[in-house]
């Protein structure tokens, strides 16, 4: 038998993409994509999609209406597919056990009960969410009590495409990998990626290592990056340079070149929440000073963020209160919307509660969005944001459409995401039109220091 109907359980930053590639290199499978968000799922219908990503555009407006559809209607979905993904949101929990830390699975488990009350015959469950390693278990469990008889296999098939990049990555993946049990039912999927992935890189494992190769996945990436912003913060004490030292070592074949860009600081929706849920699993299975190895990975992020800002203070004179700073960028990198966990949040809440103010500029960010993560972070637990920190962010921050119009008569320039379009602005202008000393404080090491100094500008990177 193979796949003619799958089924797709969260139209996220994940479920969108993936499922359009399987249906763009599959035509001959159906693919139904099913969220409980109806403003998510009209997007998804609509000419705006709700996630900006190269080349994502055409391959959904190629398939959609064909073999690829965007529906609330789960429970249809769900009965007619052979094989359903389970691709929603797995955030850090912030209330009960494990707050703070753990997974929070109630998402995954709920789908796994949908699954269970409405499936007839057999179906292949796909776990595409990032998990704790033996989660398969209490999905087969709460499967095995299905209403009407249904029985199931379950894979993990855990994502591994970094946003940006996503279609280039899905495209031609490093590998993808595929945990299971059954024999048969691994070979199914593997067939469905075999439409366009090479064999070879179709890796297959115990359900278990597949799990766990995940999260240590993202751990391993996001180790480098606080390993060379740890040593950025040696550099500046020192007069070496990072990215000399980062070009220097990664010429070694076995360390490589990637992943070794020092910045103000990793972000997005999974470097930390998946440590963090490796730290409590380590801690739950009675490994501490595990746990506390990996914990450090975040915690240096922590303190590169922080980190950022003091130099920022330090450099201007010890003061930034009633000073504009123009931020450049607020995504967690460039090429997307996605403001998850953004290095740009925890700067812009900390210029504010030393009473700068900032002017936001970001080409693919709303305004709504950055007001919401600064209410997010500004508030304090329960009882919400107080009228002083709403006064920051009513009085203190503004938006520009810009680069210029943000650095006009402007203290300083901090950028936060590295957009390729900053590089090309008229620094010779905009250093112009700023106050004097203009600085600029390059949070990503992308703009030419020359060129900067060469306008006129103070100009600090990161790790020089
Ligand atoms: N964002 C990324 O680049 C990557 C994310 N991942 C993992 O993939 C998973 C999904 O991440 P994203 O797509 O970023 O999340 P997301 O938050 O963008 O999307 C999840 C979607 O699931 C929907 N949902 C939640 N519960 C539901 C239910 N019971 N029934 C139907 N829909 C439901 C939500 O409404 C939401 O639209 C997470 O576990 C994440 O760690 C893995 C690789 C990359
Ligand atoms: O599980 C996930 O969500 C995904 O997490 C990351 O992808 P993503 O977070 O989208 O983007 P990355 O390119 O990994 O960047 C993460 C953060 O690290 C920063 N970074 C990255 C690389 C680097 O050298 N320096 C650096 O500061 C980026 O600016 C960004 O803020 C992984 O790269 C993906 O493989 C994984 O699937």
């Amino acid at each position: 038998m193979s796949v003619s109907k799958i089924c797709c359980i969260g139209a996220g930053y994940v479920g969108g993409p993936t499922m359009a590639m399987i249906a763009h290199k599959c035509p001959n499978i159906d693919v139904k994509v099913v969220d409980i968000n109806e403003t998510r799922i009209a997007q998804w219908n609509s000419d705006t999609l709700p996630i900006y990503e190269p080349g994502l555009d055409e391959i959904v407006k190629g398939c959609r209406g064909k073999n690829l559809t965007f529906t609330t209607e789960i429970d249809a979905a769900i009965k007619e597919a052979d094989m359903i993904f389970i691709s929603v949101n797995t955030p850090t929990k912030t209330f009960g056990v494990g707050a703070g830390r753990a997974a929070n699975l109630e998402y995954v488990e709920k789908c796994a009960r949908r699954i269970a009350e409405v499936a007839e015959g057999h179906k292949i469950v796909v776990e595409k969410s990032t998990l704790p390693v033996r989660t398969a278990e209490a999905v087969k469990r709460i499967l095995s009590n299905a209403s009407n008889g249904s029985t199931f296999d379950v894979l993990s098939n855990p994502e591994f495409l970094a946003e940006g990049t996503a279609i280039e990555d899905l495209l031609d993946p490093d590998r993808v990998l595929i945990g299971g049990e059954r024999k048969e039912a691994i070979q199914e999927l593997v067939d469905v990626y075999a439409h366009w992935v090479p064999t070879d890189r179709i890796l297959t494992t115990n359900l278990w290592s597949s799990e766990l190769s995940k999260l240590t996945a993202n751990a391993f990436l996001a180790q480098r990056v606080s390993s060379i912003n740890a040593i950025s913060a040696l550099c500046e004490a020192t007069e070496a340079d990072v990215d000399e030292v980062a070009a220097a070592i990664g010429t070694d074949s076995r360390i490589g070149p990637k992943f070794l860009k020092a910045s103000v600081g990793f972000g997005g929706s999974c470097f930390q929440k998946d440590i963090l849920n490796l730290v409590y699993l380590c801690e739950y299975f009675g490994l501490p000073e595990v746990a506390q190895y990996w914990e450090q990975v975040v915690r240096m992020n922590d303190y590169q963020k922080e980190r950022f800002v003091s130099r920022m203070v330090r450099t201007m004179f010890n003061t930034v209160s009633d000073k504009k700073i123009a931020i450049w960028g607020f995504a967690f990198k460039k090429d997307t919307n996605d403001t998850r966990e953004s290095a740009a949040i925890y700067v812009v809440r900390d210029l504010l509660l030393e009473k700068a103010r900032v002017c936001i500029y970001d080409p693919q960010v709303t305004k709504q969005q950055v007001i919401q993560e600064l209410e997010y972070v500004l508030s304090e637990g329960d009882n919400g944001i107080s009228p002083a920190k709403r006064e920051l962010i009513d009085n203190h921050v503004t938006f520009a459409s810009s680069c210029e119009e943000a650095s006009s008569d402007a203290h300083a320039i901090a950028v936060l995401t590295e957009w390729d379009e900053f590089a090309e602005v008229d620094f010779g202008k905009i250093h112009d039109s700023m106050k004097k000393p203009a600085f600029v404080f390059d949070g990503r090491n992308r703009l030419k220091q020359k060129n900067l100094v060469d306008s006129g500008f103070e100009y600090h990177g990161i790790g020089f």
